[in-house]
């Protein structure tokens, strides 16, 4: 075993309120002989005193800069944007190997520094799947939107809430009649899909379910005879998208898409009709207005892409539970276990990458 020293540093994103290991996931780590340090933050759900009294140590907020060398420093969100050279073993989604906004400056800080990124998104097992992500409280939140917004009672900005308050307003909307109309959730037998039909149910909503054996003829009337499209697909082979422009014409009850997925601007985005996120402050765009004959209503997305951030205390506590037993492997004795070990790789192949011309 070797010894590890794990270093939980505070979100500087300031509506960011989750964190990669709640309190009580903090003895694991500790039985297992890792050193935790948690820091101070200002808006995390869990108050550092649940951290010191779970065995943690406790430092300043931001003081990872200053963190014993050899410490991996593990957060969700990107890092401030100082110091520009990183030299610690980061763990974090940090976005940063296909190409995105920033995604060079990040790695050049990387190279500067001779620190490591270990992207979350990255850690995949043998089978190249990965072994921890949000993806169930995003979809649940993603359609609990889409349920709030048909029901009228869905109002911005956007803010963290508790689970609880969440239901309580999923259950007025269903017996407000919000249960009388129709979901389909593509993308079903993912972590997200899966998420999304237990706030459908919670709402009382019927639901269809449609995976990859479903789509593979599109009934786009039967698609568009829903009220509510909950999109949690992911797929990397550009396929029939489900809602093109020549579907908004057309006689429908589609009013609301909720895409979680919210690939908008890739290949394979299967919402078309759209191609921009929204947002906490602005959550609904309106895409076509409808017309006034019975059949075609206006309709909308919503497209927003943090949204595990918005049940933040049910996000964590799911995702610590998921990542603890992998922090676990990287004491391993004959070194990190496999997914570390492929994060890697995705870290060198994208350091390797910066050498090559831009094309
Ligand atoms: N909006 C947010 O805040 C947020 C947060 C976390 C994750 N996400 C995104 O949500 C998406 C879903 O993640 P997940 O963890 O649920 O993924 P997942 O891999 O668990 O599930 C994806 C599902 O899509 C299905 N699928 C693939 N092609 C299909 C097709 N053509 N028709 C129907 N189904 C098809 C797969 O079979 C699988 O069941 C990802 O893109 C992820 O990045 C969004």
């Amino acid at each position: 075993m070797q010894p590890v020293h794990l270093w939980i540093r505070s979100e500087s994103r300031e509506t960011e309120r989750r964190a990669p290991v709640v309190p009580v996931d903090v003895p694991l780590l500790l039985d297992a002989g890792f050193e935790v340090t948690v820091e101070e933050s200002r808006q995390r759900v869990f108050p550092i005193e649940e951290y010191a009294a779970a065995g943690a140590l406790v430092a300043d907020e931001g003081s990872w800069t200053s963190a014993p060398h050899d410490a991996y420093v593990l957060g969700i969100k990107e890092l401030p944007d100082a110091p520009d050279s990183l030299h610690h073993q980061h763990i974090y989604f940090a976005h940063a190997f296909k190409g995105q906004d920033d995604a060079r400056e990040t790695l050049e800080r990387f190279r500067r520094g001779g620190g490591r990124l270990l992207d979350i998104e990255y850690l995949v097992d043998e089978n190249d799947r990965r072994v921890v992500a949000f993806g169930h409280w995003a979809g649940y939140v993603g359609a609990a939107l889409g349920v709030l917004h048909l029901a009228g009672t869905l109002t911005a900005p956007l803010a963290p809430m508790a689970k609880h308050e969440l239901d309580e307003e999923l259950k007025r909307a269903g017996k407000a009649g919000v249960d009388q109309l129709l979901a389909l959730v593509t993308g079903a037998r993912g972590r997200s899909g899966r998420g999304a039909q237990q706030a459908l149910m919670t709402a009382g909503l019927p639901t269809t379910r449609w995976d990859r054996q479903e789509t593979q003829d599109l009934h786009k009337l039967v698609l568009l005879g829903h009220d509510l499209l909950v999109n949690c697909v992911v797929t990397r082979t550009p396929t029939t998208p489900f809602v093109e422009r020549a579907d908004l014409d057309h006689e429908r009850r589609l009013k609301v898409l909720a895409d979680v997925t919210c690939d908008v601007t890739g290949p394979t985005n299967m919402l078309p009709v759209n191609t921009e996120i929204t947002t906490w402050e602005e959550p609904v765009r309106r895409l076509h207005d409808g017309t006034p004959v019975p059949g075609n209503p206006p309709l909308e997305v919503i497209a927003i892409d943090n949204l595990p951030s918005l049940l933040p205390r049910e996000a964590s506590e799911g995702f610590s539970a998921d990542l603890t037993p992998h922090l676990l492997g990287l004491a391993d004795e004959g070194g990190p276990s496999a997914p570390w070990r492929a994060a890697g790789r995705a870290f060198d192949e994208a350091i390797d990458a910066l050498e090559e011309p831009a094309s």
